[in-house]
């Protein structure tokens, strides 16, 4: 919607039937509703017809980001790939960035990332996102062919660090969550976000990102929106598990695979991620909340 202001845009969607309704009503009501879709907006069911640009944008979510390449690898291959989803793929261990170059070397890959929910892009409200990507100039290319009226990209080099940063900010969303919805309290969550930002730099330092990348909008400011707002799914995940509430199945909530790879991963290489780890027991029904908090406060005291 926003990007469609800047010049032609072709959404593609796998399903005819949604691609119909779409165009007959102006609006995505299954994904976005009350947003009209501009009239440049051109609604495709043949991923032929976006993959007439150059430039592609993927938003899948992570666990399906195979799925779709494999499908469309040769439709795709050898275009500007870039992912939007935020995550680590179960299994591989891989983030968007490193997926794609796995599958489709010879595509060009780089990831949007950083604090927005999708509705306050639409609405044209002010957003700041970061765009990764290793090769500089295609890098400033991308920024400048991506950046909108209401959205302003910086870019950065370090594809690890805004991949790292955008998959570890969802479980600690839902850690935060499932502190307030057991209620202890904004103090307990300050708590939590703080020591879920250690944590999250210390796994990002190992795998070779630069401290700043994580002080940026795909690290601290992604994590600072998603702990605090009751718009996340993730943090809204969090909130049900707290409450001892069900939560519906079909709704995205990446960081519940990423807390289970990142603790697979944990514990192949001996890391100690707690916060990560007890999401992703919690997750599994194997671990109460109260058992969640109680762990992390009995820790061994350290220098912090
Ligand atoms: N919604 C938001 O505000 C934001 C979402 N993201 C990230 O974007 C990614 C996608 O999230 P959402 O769009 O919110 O999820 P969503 O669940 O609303 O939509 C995902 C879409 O992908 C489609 N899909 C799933 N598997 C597919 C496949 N194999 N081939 C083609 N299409 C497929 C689904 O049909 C659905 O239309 C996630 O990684 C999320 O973290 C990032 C920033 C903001
Ligand atoms: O990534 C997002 C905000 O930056 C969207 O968060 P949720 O997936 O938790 O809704």
């Amino acid at each position: 919607v926003s990007l469609a202001g800047n010049g032609p845009v072709t959404l593609w969607t796998r399903s005819p039937d949604h691609a119909a309704e779409m165009r007959q009503r102006g609006e995505n009501a299954a994904r976005l509703p009350g947003i009209a879709l501009p009239p440049g907006l051109r609604i495709s069911e043949d991923i032929r017809a976006a993959a007439a640009c150059d430039t592609l944008l993927l938003a899948v979510p992570m666990q399906k980001l195979r799925a779709l390449l494999a499908a469309h690898g040769p439709v795709l291959a050898e275009r500007s790939l870039v992912a939007c989803c935020k995550g680590i793929e179960l299994g591989s261990g891989l983030g968007p960035v490193a997926l794609i170059q796995s599958i489709l070397p010879e595509a060009r890959a780089a990831l949007l990332t950083g604090p927005s929910f999708a509705d306050d892009i639409a609405r044209e409200l002010p957003t700041a996102l970061t765009l990764a990507c290793a090769d500089p100039d295609r890098g400033a290319a991308l920024q400048r062919q991506l950046t909108t009226g209401n959205l302003r990209l910086y870019r950065t080099t370090d594809v690890t660090g805004a991949e790292l940063g955008g998959a570890l900010k969802n479980v600690m969303a839902i850690a935060c969550g499932a502190c307030i919805g057991q209620g202890m309290g904004d103090s307990a969550r300050a708590a939590l976000l703080t020591r879920g930002f250690a944590e999250l730099q210390r796994y990002a330092a190992h795998r070779g990102a630069r401290p700043e990348t994580l002080m940026g909008l795909s690290g601290l400011g992604d994590l600072t929106l998603t702990c605090t707002s009751d718009l996340s799914r993730n943090y809204r995940y969090g909130l049900a598990l707290g409450r001892g509430e069900t939560f519906d199945d079909a709704m995205t909530v990446e960081g519940v695979a990423t807390a289970r790879a990142l603790a697979e991963i944990a514990s192949a290489d001996g890391l100690d991620l707690p916060i990560t780890t007890a999401v992703a027991r919690l997750s599994r029904g194997s671990l109460s909340v109260a058992d969640v908090i109680a762990e992390l406060l009995n820790r061994p005291l350290k220098e912090e």
